[in-house]
Order: structure tokens, then C-alpha cells, then sequence
């Protein structure tokens, strides 16, 4: 019997959605790596190309059938280190400043081989399905070159898959490996040293990696995992189990997902140079560039969230908003993939943690981390977090709810009406390129009953079907054949072909009463309506957050890192096994641009750099704050009321102290740029008396016997050394 397409979802990406795939050339969605529209039509090859519509959607979304990896994560008990409050609550924690270091921009690529248009005959995963007329697939071209839109972006979001030197790009990360160029960093292997003298858990913990993914017999994740043992040996988190064991968790979520060795290694690292002595260069030397500058990457994400953490900045709509872009766009979008694996593990196991801090993170989870997983397209994840979250903040709601959700929730429904409605498609010969069926999660429930004020029975979408198809009249075909199978619930029928919304989103959708007369939510529509959904600007993430408002740079940056990103997992699960890979890898289709006359296009006027978001702390307080492309500190000191004629670059004040600090190191060039992601800290006010007028107005106050006002005290720093 043919495997149903549902079963996908159960299966990680390795085998994830297989079914050959028309990907159209489109006029709308041609767009090369730096952004530049054209109208060239893709190439097309009759060979296997994994879906674009499928797999993205497939990818990314929630599980029909429980995935394995949550239950596989949750076995493993519970485990919590709790680093970031063990840091300094102060922003001058000794690893910031390394971590803050504005150099290490290393081009690693996101992809292991040139971009080019030659077709990869694999990736036909075991749970491919059979669908009534299958439609054949062709293949997208994507066009690589320099300059752009993008650029700005790109080159600090995306590493060097947007850095596009052709040439580079060919001999990066695990090419450049198997090609021998980093020969004396890799491969040789004290492994056998590190193996024999590790820890016993250690070799439990690889063996259980290695049953729920095939990664782990990499030898060069087997490596970092070895050097994970060591450097985290005797570490423990708060349950007393080991630390790597949180490590191994990490990484398994990422490999999960379809990253490839260097992530997966990454994410065993992540916490080093946190947290253990070992050093950026030796990540380097052991493990190579693409390794440690993910790693780095990583720290400098912990230490902003950690920030924000502290001084509860996510909570406003705005700097949080600004928050998740300059998380995306200051470093790797691969090291926010592994931040976001960090999270999910540790929100899982979250119970360990007093319940203050449980609040804590959960809080900032729920407005950050919950937020980027949704940009970056990974459902699965976004969902987990905020259903941990919903259970930590609301857990009375929680409880309510799951006991409520166990009676009418049914599992098995989905999956028989994908297998009914398949049927009756083959029947009517009506030809589809994608079936898949979701519920929704407990907390997507929750906001929706709090949003519209409906009780649980009058969520019409907890069990839902998407069928995806070739065109508009495909899609009216389909409708009567799902009218047919089922009952429609009346009024709920929604033409969004004929009516497209106001963001361009288009669909059918109709409500009809499933097995057990449960209300079954089915969505049709076309592969290009599809990809509009998914990743214009009718996006999912988008049509989510509402109330938001984004500037266009930033609506396209995000476009842009979820593309790639999913790029990177799509080609990655196709070819687990890695190094030594040289068969040329291409993009799952290509990017989908805005057409001219968008109205939520990135305008030129835009610059081809964005804006710039960077942290600033002041009088205790954190804000995100934007800057237009090429704003230096000086821009920065006037918004802040601080400029002064005094700071020119020869005239900034000597005193260290009284210097604004850029990532730990006191500014000594007011005109120095700010960068994506920098941290500005400033000192105290300067008083616009001189110094010499304050210190004689203390000592006035002093010879009369009254104590000088605490405020002017406060703020005349220079005094106090
Ligand atoms: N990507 C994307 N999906 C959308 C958009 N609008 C609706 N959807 C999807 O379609 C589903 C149902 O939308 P509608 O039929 O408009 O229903 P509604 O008015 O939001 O209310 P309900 O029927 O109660 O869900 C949503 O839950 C989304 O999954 C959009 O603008 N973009
Ligand atoms: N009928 C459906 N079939 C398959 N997938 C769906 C269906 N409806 C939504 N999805 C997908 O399921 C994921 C979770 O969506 P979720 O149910 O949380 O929100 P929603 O249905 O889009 O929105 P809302 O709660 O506002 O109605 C998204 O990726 C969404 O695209």
C-alpha cells in the first residue's frame, strides 16, 4: 500500500517529502542571490527535484503524526545549566567582549558546492508517495553575482552563500575539506585518543545520537562530539546529569531538521566558548573556520538574548520586532538555527528551573525565540516553544485546555481523510502535487479563542488538510471533489482565488465535517499561490504577526533567511553524508521576488543597505534602536542628546571612562560606523558644565558643609577616579 503523503511529517527530513515536483518559471519569482529581478525563465530537467511547495512546506511544518525527535528529547529527562544567569547581570561579563568582536566575518558557505543548474538525481526520500498523475519536476536556475539589494544583508545574515564569489564558494566548508585545504585543521584525528579517554556516559550519549540520526557517524561531527566531552567534562546541569548531554540534544533538533555536518558540529560546540576554557582559535584549528565562526555566532546571540533578558526589553512590540531582525541579520542565519535548537532543548527541560526563572524564559522564548523560529519557516520548533511556553506562563489555561483538546483531538482523523480524499482525487482524475494535514497546536487554539472570543467547538481549523495542485482549475475540481466526500459546513466557504485579500494571499477554503462529524479545515490551492503564502508577501509569518509593523528591508530580509535557510536544510537532508560531497547543489526554487509595482517590495530608495539595529544601554536601560546604513557613533551620541562639539575625533574626551563604549571597548572615533548587532554602551551623562566648573561648584558645597546633589555626583564620572 502506498505510503500517504501525511507520513512525512513523521519522518525526519532525510526522507522528508519526496514527490517529484513541477517547479514553474515564473516571472514574479525569478530573483538571483543578491536580489536583482530578472525575467529569465528557469531551466527545467525531467529529472527528480525534490518539491519546493512540498518539501518548504513539509519541512518545516508540524507534524500530523508526532515527530520522533520531540519524543526522543523529551525522554532524556530533564536537564538545565543555567549559564545565562550565571553571567554577570551586567553587560561587561568578560565573554561579551570577545564574543562582541567585530572581525571573524568568515565566508563559510551555507551550501557544499558551486551554485549552478545542474540537477541532482537524489533526494527521493523513502516515504514517497505515489499521487494520482503525478506531475513531473523540473529544475530552478539560480544566478550568482555581486552586488545587489541584498548585499548589506546578506553578507552578515547568510555568510558567504550571498558572498558569492563563485570561485570561494566552490572551495568553502566541506568541499574545502574533502578537497584537503584544511587538511592540517581536520583530519588528524586524536579521536581515538578522545574517545578512549572520555567519559562513559559520553559514549552512550554518541550511541544514542547515532540510532536517531545517521549524521552522528560523521567523522567529523563524531570529532566535535569528542571535543564537546572534553571540554564540557564534569559540567552538570541542574538535574545532575551531564552537560554534553544537553549538547547532543542540540544537535540532534538541528540534525533533525536537515542541517548538515558543520551545523550539527556547531551545535555540539555551541556552548563552549561560553562556558568551558576552550578558545575561538582552537574551535578553528580542530574544527575549521565554518565551526568556530558559527559558535562565535552563537555566544553572541546568548549574550544579547541575555540581555534583553535582563533588562526586559522584548516586551515592547517595536524592540522586540527590531530584536528578531538584528538577530537575523547580525550573524550566520545558521547560528540563530542553532540558538534556536539551545532554546527548544532548554525549554524542554525547563521544569528543573525554579519557577522565577522558568517565568523568565519562558517569557523571553515566547517573545523572541517563538517569533523567529515562525520567520525562519520552522513550525515544528515555533510551535514546541510556545506550546512549553503556554504551559510555564498559563499553566491553568494549559491544563484546561489539554484535557479539553484530548476529547475532541484525533490524530488518526487526519490521516484517514488524506487517505479518503487521495482516493476520491484518483477517482475524479484529479491530479495534485501535495496532500498534507496538520492540527493545531494547543497555544495556535488558545490565541485564536482569546482573539475571535470562541470556545473550543467553534474552532473550525484544528484538523486540517492542504491540497496543493497545478492550476486555478485544479484547484475548483478539487473543491467538488471534497464536497462530494464531505458535508460542507454552511457559510464557511471561502473564495480567496476569485477575491484574493489585500496582501495577495489566495486559496480555497472550505470547512467540512469530517470523520465523527469533527469540522475539517481544507485548504486548495496552486504551487505559485503556495510559495506567495509561504514566503511572499502574503507570508504565513506576516499574515501572523499583524499588528507589526515592518519596514519593507526588513520584510525581505526575513524572506531572504527563511529561503536560505531552508534551502541549506532542503539540499542537506537530500545528502546526509556530506564531506566528500562534490556534486553541485542548487536552490529549491528561486527566491520569490516582488514583482515591480509591489506595494511590499523593497524599494530602491531603500539603499542597498538596510537600516542598521544596534543595542543601546543608557542609565540601565536597553533599548534596540535603527540607524540608517552608514550612521556612525556620532549620529547615535546626538539621537541620544549627547553630542557635542567637543567630540570631534581629536577632541573625544581622554578619559576612557568618559567614553561612549562600542562591544566593551571605549570608542576612541566618534565617527567610527555602526555595525548590525553592536552594543553601545554610554556613561553616565556628561554634564554640560566643564569639569573644573563642577569641581569647583563641589568644593563651594563642600567648604559650606552641604553635600553635593547625588544626581550631579552621579553623573560627573570623571570625579570619582
Ligand atoms: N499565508 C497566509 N495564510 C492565510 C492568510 N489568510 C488566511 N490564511 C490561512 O487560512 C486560514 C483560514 O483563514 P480564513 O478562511 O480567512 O479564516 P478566518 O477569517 O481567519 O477565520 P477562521 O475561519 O476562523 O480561521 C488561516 O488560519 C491561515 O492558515 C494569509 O494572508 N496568508
Ligand atoms: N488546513 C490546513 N492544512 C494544512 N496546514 C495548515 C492548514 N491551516 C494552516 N496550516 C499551517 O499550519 C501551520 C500552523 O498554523 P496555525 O493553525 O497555527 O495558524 P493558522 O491556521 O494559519 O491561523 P489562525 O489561527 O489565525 O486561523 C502553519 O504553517 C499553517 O500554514
Amino acid at each position: 500500500m502506498a505510503v500517504p503523503t501525511i507520513a512525512l511529517y513523521a519522518s525526519p527530513p532525510s526522507s522528508v517529502c519526496s514527490t517529484p515536483y513541477q517547479c514553474h518559471s515564473h516571472a514574479s519569482y525569478d530573483f538571483d542571490l543578491n536580489g536583482r529581478s530578472s525575467s529569465s525563465s528557469s531551466s527545467t530537467s525531467s529529472s527528480s527535484q525534490k518539491s519546493i511547495v512540498g518539501g518548504l512546506s513539509s519541512l518545516f511544518s508540524s507534524p500530523t503524526v508526532k515527530a520522533s525527535y520531540s519524543t526522543g528529547t523529551e525522554d532524556l529527562g530533564s536537564l538545565w545549566h543555567d549559564r545565562g544567569d550565571e553571567l554577570s547581570s551586567s553587560f561587561r561579563c568578560s565573554s561579551l567582549s570577545s564574543s562582541l568582536k567585530r572581525d571573524h566575518q568568515s565566508p563559510v558557505s551555507v551550501f557544499q558546492g558551486p551554485v549552478s543548474c545542474s540537477t541532482s538525481s537524489s533526494g527521493i526520500g523513502s516515504y514517497s508517495r505515489s499521487p494520482p498523475k503525478r506531475i513531473a519536476g523540473d529544475v530552478c536556475s539560480i544566478r550568482s553575482g555581486t552586488g545587489g539589494l541584498f548585499n548589506g544583508f546578506v553578507r552578515h545574515a547568510l555568510g558567504s552563500c550571498v558572498d558569492h564569489d563563485p570561485v570561494a564558494f566552490q572551495v568553502l566548508d566541506v568541499d574545502s575539506r574533502s578537497s584537503g585545504l584544511l587538511d592540517e585543521l581536520t583530519f588528524n584525528m586524536e579521536e581515538g585518543f578522545l574517545e578512549s579517554n572520555s567519559e562513559p556516559y559520553a559514549k552512550t550519549l554518541l550511541l544514542g545520537a547515532q540510532a536517531r540520526h545517521k549524521i552522528f557517524y560523521d567523522d567529523f561531527v563524531v570529532k566535535a562530539f569528542y571535543e564537546a566531552e572534553k571540554a564540557h567534562r564534569g559540567q552538570v546541569r541542574a538535574t545532575g546529569d551531564p552537560y554534553l548531554q544537553h549538547c547532543v540534544e542540540t544537535a540532534v533538533l538541528l540534525a533533525t531538521i536537515g542541517a548538515n555536518s558543520t551545523v550539527v558540529a556547531a551545535g555540539l560546540l555551541h556552548d563552549t566558548l561560553d562556558d568551558t576554557f576552550m578558545t575561538y582559535d582552537y574551535i578553528f584549528r580542530t574544527l575549521g573556520a565554518g565551526v568556530a565562526d558559527l559558535v562565535e555566532g552563537v555566544s553572541k546571540l546568548s549574550q544579547l538574548s541575555k540581555l534583553a533578558r535582563d533588562f526586559d526589553t522584548a516586551s515592547k512590540t517595536v524592540e522586540a520586532d527590531r530584536l528578531h531582525t538584528m538577530f537575523l541579520a547580525m550573524t550566520d542565519a545558521r547560528a540563530v538555527l542553532i540558538k534556536l535548537a539551545d532554546r527548544l532543548h532548554n525549554m524542554i527541560t525547563l521544569d528543573a528551573l525554579p519557577s522565577t526563572k522558568q517565568q523568565r524564559f519562558a517569557k523571553e522564548t515566547l517573545e523572541i525565540f517563538a517569533p523567529l523560529a515562525n520567520r525562519l519557516g520552522i513550525s515544528t520548533w515555533k510551535e514546541q516553544l510556545e506550546n512549553q511556553c503556554f504551559k510555564h506562563l498559563n499553566p491553568d489555561q494549559h491544563n484546561e485546555l489539554s484535557s479539553k483538546l484530548m476529547d475532541s483531538f484525533d490524530e488518526a482523523m487526519i490521516t484517514s481523510a488524506v487517505e479518503k480524499l487521495e482516493q476520491a482525487l484518483s477517482d475524479g482524475s484529479v491530479s495534485y502535487h501535495v496532500l498534507s494535514g496538520r492540527h493545531k497546536s494547543l497555544y495556535s487554539i488558545y490565541c485564536k479563542m482569546l482573539k475571535k472570543k470562541l470556545n473550543m467547538d467553534e474552532v473550525h481549523d484544528i484538523h486540517g488538510l492542504r491540497l496543493i495542485v497545478e492550476n486555478e482549475e485544479d484547484c475548483y475540481k478539487a473543491l467538488q471533489v471534497v464536497h462530494q466526500l464531505w458535508r460542507e459546513v454552511p457559510g464557511r466557504y471561502k473564495d480567496y482565488i476569485e477575491k484574493p485579500k489585500c496582501n495577495g494571499y489566495q486559496s480555497l477554503h472550505t470547512v467540512v465535517l469530517g470523520e465523527g462529524m469533527a469540522p475539517l479545515e481544507v485548504q486548495i490551492r496552486t504551487k505559485e499561490m503556495h510559495l506567495q503564502a509561504e514566503y511572499g508577501f502574503a507570508a504565513h509569518w506576516r499574515y501572523k504577526e499583524n499588528d507589526c509593523k515592518h519596514s519593507s528591508f526588513v520584510l525581505q530580509m526575513v524572506e531572504w533567511a527563511r529561503w536560505v535557510v531552508t534551502w541549506q536544510c532542503e539540499t542537506m537532508s537530500r545528502d546526509q553524508s556530506s564531506v566528500g560531497h562534490t556534486e553541485s547543489i542548487q536552490p529549491p526554487c528561486k527566491f520569490p521576488a516582488h514583482s515591480e509595482d509591489c506595494p511590499f517590495s523593497c524599494k530602491p530608495d531603500c539603499g542597498t543597505d538596510g537600516p542598521v539595529f544596534i543595542i543601546m544601554i543608557e542609565n540601565d536601560k536597553m533599548s534596540v534602536q535603527e540607524f540608517a546604513a552608514n550612521s556612525t557613533v556620532k549620529d547615535l551620541l546626538e539621537r541620544a542628546g549627547r553630542g557635542s562639539s567637543r567630540w570631534t575625533p581629536y577632541g573625544f574626551p581622554l578619559k576612557e571612562e568618559l567614553r561612549p563604549r562600542l562591544n566593551h571597548e571605549p570608542v576612541s572615533d566618534p565617527n567610527c560606523k555602526l555595525r548590525m548587532g553592536d552594543v553601545i554602551e554610554l556613561t553616565p551623562a556628561i554634564p554640560h558644565k566643564s569639569l573644573t566648573e563642577y569641581r569647583e561648584e563641589i568644593q563651594r558645597m563642600y567648604d559650606r558643609g552641604v553635600s553635593p546633589l547625588p544626581a550631579a555626583a552621579n553623573t560627573v564620572v570623571g570625579l570619582r577616579s
